[in-house]
Formats: C-alpha cells, structure tokens, sequence
C-alpha cells in the first residue's frame, strides 16, 4: 500500500484515516480544532468572505450554482478557470488560522484557496479532479470543513471503484499525489436536512 508521511504535528488524540488503498492516498482528521472554535470559524467565514455564485460548463452552457464560492490566495495567485481570470481575496485572520494548521498537519505550504459555500444538501459539487493546470501536482490539496456533515466520495476513473466517507466539522481531508490522476471526487446531494456547510481546499498554484 502506499503509505505517505504522517503529519509533522503530534495528533495528540486525533486519528488519521487512510482512505484510499492504490493510486494516491487521502487522509482523513476528524476535528482539528475544538468543536465550539469550529463552529464559531463558520460564524466568521459565513459573514467576511466575500461569496459569489460559481459558473459551471453543463452540457455546453454556462450555469450559475446556487453555491456559493470565493478564491482566496497570496496576491500573485491569479487563477483561470471556465474561462474567467479571477483575481484572489486577501486572507483574514481566520483563514491563515486554519491555514496554518493545514500546513502543520500536512507538511507543505499553501499559497491559495478555493472557498465552497453549500447552504443545504440540496447544493453539491459534481464528479471532478482538481487537476489544473495552474497547480502544483506534487503537492497535497488539503480540505477543511466546517458546518454541517457531508458525504464526500472518490471514484476510480478506471473501474469506476467508489470508496466514501462523511466529512464532519472541523475535519481536514488531505489528498495526496497522484490522487487526482486517479480518481474524481465529488460532494453529494442529500435529501437529509443538513446545516449550512464551508469547505475550504488549500492550493498551491505554481507562479509563473
Ligand atoms: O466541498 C467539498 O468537500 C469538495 C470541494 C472540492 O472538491 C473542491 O473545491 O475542489
Ligand atoms: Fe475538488
């Protein structure tokens, strides 16, 4: 199996989650902050990001999401995609807190990220890979949540294998190379009442 490093920072009580068994790894960490400072990040994120509606390509037309997004990162780390140059938001306190604990528990540096605002369960985001050009595919993308629990799903492009888990509050997810070359992601819907949930992913964009 491939077994990547474990994180640089003592877990203390927290167990990491091996997801995966073949072609790239993802570890799961339930709770890497207290529940009560978990849920008052939400608070802040919800009220000082800066969330705008995403536009997806569905069958050959451009279709406004009802989740929301925000593009956050060092100044230099525009980014491109369906098309659109977008230039990032300025991190805030609360966003280099949780990035700073994404880069202590994964061992590597984050210059951006990509913000999800899902309002219900019937918000999701379809089968993907983060795999654009603009990142550097040698390094994790680490994905914090916040609010309420989501099932999160991988499935393998070849056999179609599918291998799920829930992502709670608090939780950080890291996807370790070559996993998107191998697998899609996706965050399903839900007919089950759930809170309004944040999933922040750390990038790191390679500059020009
Ligand atoms: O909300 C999630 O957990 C998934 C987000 C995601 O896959 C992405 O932003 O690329
Ligand atoms: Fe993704």
């Amino acid at each position: 199996m491939n077994t990547p490093d474990l994180p640089f920072e003592d877990l203390g009580s927290n167990s990491l989650i091996s997801v995966l068994t073949r072609d790239g790894q993802a570890h799961y960490l339930s709770a890497i902050f207290p529940q009560d400072q978990s849920n008052e990040l939400l608070q802040i994120l919800i009220r000082s990001v800066l969330w705008q509606p995403d536009q997806v390509m569905m069958f050959g037309k451009v279709v406004t999401t009802r989740r929301k997004v925000a593009w956050i990162g060092d100044p230099d780390c525009s980014y491109t995609y369906s098309g659109i140059e977008r230039q990032p938001q300025a991190w805030t306190p609360a966003l280099l807190l949780i990035k700073a604990k994404a880069e202590a528990l994964s061992g590597c540096q984050f210059n951006s990220c990509l913000a999800n605002l899902y309002h219900s369960g019937d918000e999701g985001m379809g089968w993907h890979s983060d795999n654009e050009k603009e990142l550097d595919s040698n390094m994790p993308i680490a994905s914090f949540s916040l609010g309420g629990r989501r099932k999160f799903a991988f499935r393998h492009r070849e056999d179609q294998e599918t291998v799920s888990l829930f992502l709670e509050n608090g939780s950080l997810l890291i996807m370790h190379p070559p996993i998107q070359e191998y697998w899609r992601h996706s965050l399903l819907k839900t007919k089950t009442l759930v809170a309004p949930r944040i999933n922040l992913t750390f990038r790191k964009i390679q500059l020009a």
